[in-house]
């Protein structure tokens, strides 16, 4: 598939980096560049009589940040400085100034939050997980995971590949009569639900799920946790204190569904722990229940899950879009999957890269500056929020050749005819972040879209749309991804899976 960045577009982000070139202070060997106001920094002017409501009209509607922040780049370079409301803020879009953020960061990363979960747990003085926490608290708390979940990972392989197998089976089981997997986004939240709840409890989770009691409650879960992610979605479009003062529907909703994934939450731990293999505990909850209070626990785990649950699924129904609208790639990708006889060939590795650079889960990662600081040519002021404009950087032709085409071999080092002369830059595509404060599930996600799409290489065709050629271009052309809190279609896309002989999973 692909994309072209239009001509006139092109012509003009050309000639803002020769002005750029040209007002750039002239580099003395030796001599430090002067450092620049944080001022001077380009980016839209704000009228100051409209302020808030100007910042708030040039950003446009929310589902299309990242396309706004994509003009800004072409019209102002990689650094844009934007004031939002109160709040000084820079977008980066360059590489280098990308890692640079990270160094930034300090010993207790900031980041900034959804207004619409502050907002209620403040009305509810309701304590959350890792994303939520700061300073010391987060730290010691982030310290028990880092080594079991991102360094020595080898353990959730097993239970990871269990759920993707009953998964695929599931897949196979649907499309024996329809090949098109209706309520595709509900069926892989469940997925990604089910995947961390095996982490955490191991081997128990398959002995657990053999009672209809517990099969129920884990449906019941994945669906509130999906309630959960569509009314905070639409909660984006409207300031939180006036959806509570106007009790708006989705925000009703969301009263609703959050103490109701609490108590969904403390029914499948509480089962998971009587019914936990005492002799050999394997799973994460056993760790968890050594060294933190019950309650921390209960709000870090229901934390894992809301964070899991629509990246994962988002991201991977994105990955299975592009190999169904690459049918060549499909099909190259699905004999490399062949030849290597597992589940994670570096060509599979390469598909979940590639989707996360086209369609980075999270767009706009950001940090808050713990201290004045240099920022290329500019001077930074503390607490200013750096956001990287992951969305920007990953279609851009001088980080990546070809930029709009899905290419998951781009990845493998020494492909030397798919890198750009300047070199593929593989830091302009941060989808986990980096540092202190990264994605906690990195590892999780990547091993369970790994394995889950190498079992459907082997196991189906993938095509979109449905069955009439006509509507298969319909669904290429016309899907888009828009920001509703993360990068999703802008409508429910449609992949056929038709199965295909095989003797393997
Ligand atoms: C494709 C899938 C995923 C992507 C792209 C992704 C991306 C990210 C990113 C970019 C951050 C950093 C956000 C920031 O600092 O502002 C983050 C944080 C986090 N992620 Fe993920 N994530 C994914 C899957 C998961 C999974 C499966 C889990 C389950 C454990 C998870 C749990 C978390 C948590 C708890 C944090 C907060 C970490 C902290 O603040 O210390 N994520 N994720």
């Amino acid at each position: 598939m692909h994309y072209r960045r239009c001509g006139t577009v092109r012509r003009l982000h050309l000639l803002h980096q020769r002005c750029a070139q040209q007002q750039a202070p002239s580099p003395v060997p030796g001599v430090q560049a002067p450092v620049l106001p944080f001022a001077r920094m380009p980016g839209p002017r704000r009228i100051p009589l409209l302020g808030m409501l100007n910042d708030i009209m040039h950003l446009g509607k929310p589902a299309e940040l990242h396309l706004r922040i994509s003009k800004y780049h072409e019209q102002y370079g990689d650094l844009v400085r934007l004031q939002i409301g109160a709040q000084k803020a820079v977008f980066v879009r360059d590489p280098h100034l990308m890692r640079k953020t990270f160094q930034l960061e300090g010993a207790h990363p900031r980041h900034p939050l959804p207004e619409s979960w502050t907002y209620f747990n403040k009305k509810y003085q309701y304590q959350r997980g890792l994303f939520f926490m700061d300073g010391k608290e987060w730290l010691q708390a982030r310290q028990i995971f880092n080594k079991p979940m991102l360094k020595d990972f080898q353990w959730m392989e097993e239970p990871i590949r269990g759920t993707c197998e009953a998964t695929v089976a599931h897949v196979r089981q649907r499309c024996a009569t329809n090949a098109t997997l209706d309520g595709l986004e509900a069926f892989l939240y469940k997925w990604s639900v089910e995947v961390v709840l095996s982490v955490m409890l191991g081997a128990s989770f398959a002995k657990c799920q053999q009672s209809p009691d517990f099969r129920t409650l884990v449906e019941r879960f994945s669906a509130v946790v999906y309630d959960i992610f569509r009314c905070s979605s639409e909660l984006m479009n409207i300031p939180p204190a006036l959806a509570d003062r106007l009790n708006v529907q989705p925000w009703q909703q969301f009263e609703k569904v959050v103490p109701e994934t609490i108590r969904l939450a403390t029914a499948i731990i509480e089962h998971g722990m009587e019914h936990s293999r005492q002799d050999a505990p394997d799973g994460l909850l056993e760790l968890m229940v050594q060294k933190l209070d019950k309650p921390v626990m209960m709000r870090i785990f229901i934390d894992f899950i809301i964070a899991a649950g629509d990246t994962t699924a988002f991201a991977t129904i994105w990955a299975l879009y592009l190999l169904a609208c690459n049918q060549d790639m499909q099909r190259t990708v699905r004999a490399a999957v062949h030849e290597s006889g597992g589940l994670e060939c570096p060509a599979v590795k390469g598909v979940v890269r590639e989707t996360l650079r086209l369609y980075p889960v999270a767009p706009f990662i950001g940090r808050f500056i713990e201290q004045d600081s240099s920022f290329g040519e500019y001077s930074l002021p503390k607490d200013t929020l750096v956001l990287l404009s992951l969305y920007s950087a990953g279609r851009d032709e001088r980080f990546f050749a070809d930029p709009e085409q899905f290419n998951p071999y781009r990845w493998q080092r020494g492909d030397v005819a798919n890198r750009p002369a300047s070199g593929n830059t593989p830091s302009a595509s941060l989808p986990f972040a980096i540092g202190a404060r990264s994605c906690i599930g990195q590892k999780i996600a990547q091993l369970q879209m790994h394995y889950l799409l190498s079992m459907v290489l082997n196991n189906f065709e993938l095509t979109v749309g449905g069955d009439q050629q006509e509507q298969q271009q319909q669904q290429e052309e016309t899907i888009k991804p828009i920001l509703k809190m993360i990068t999703v279609p802008n409508k429910p896309v449609k992949v056929c899976f038709r199965a295909i002989q095989t003797d393997r999973l």
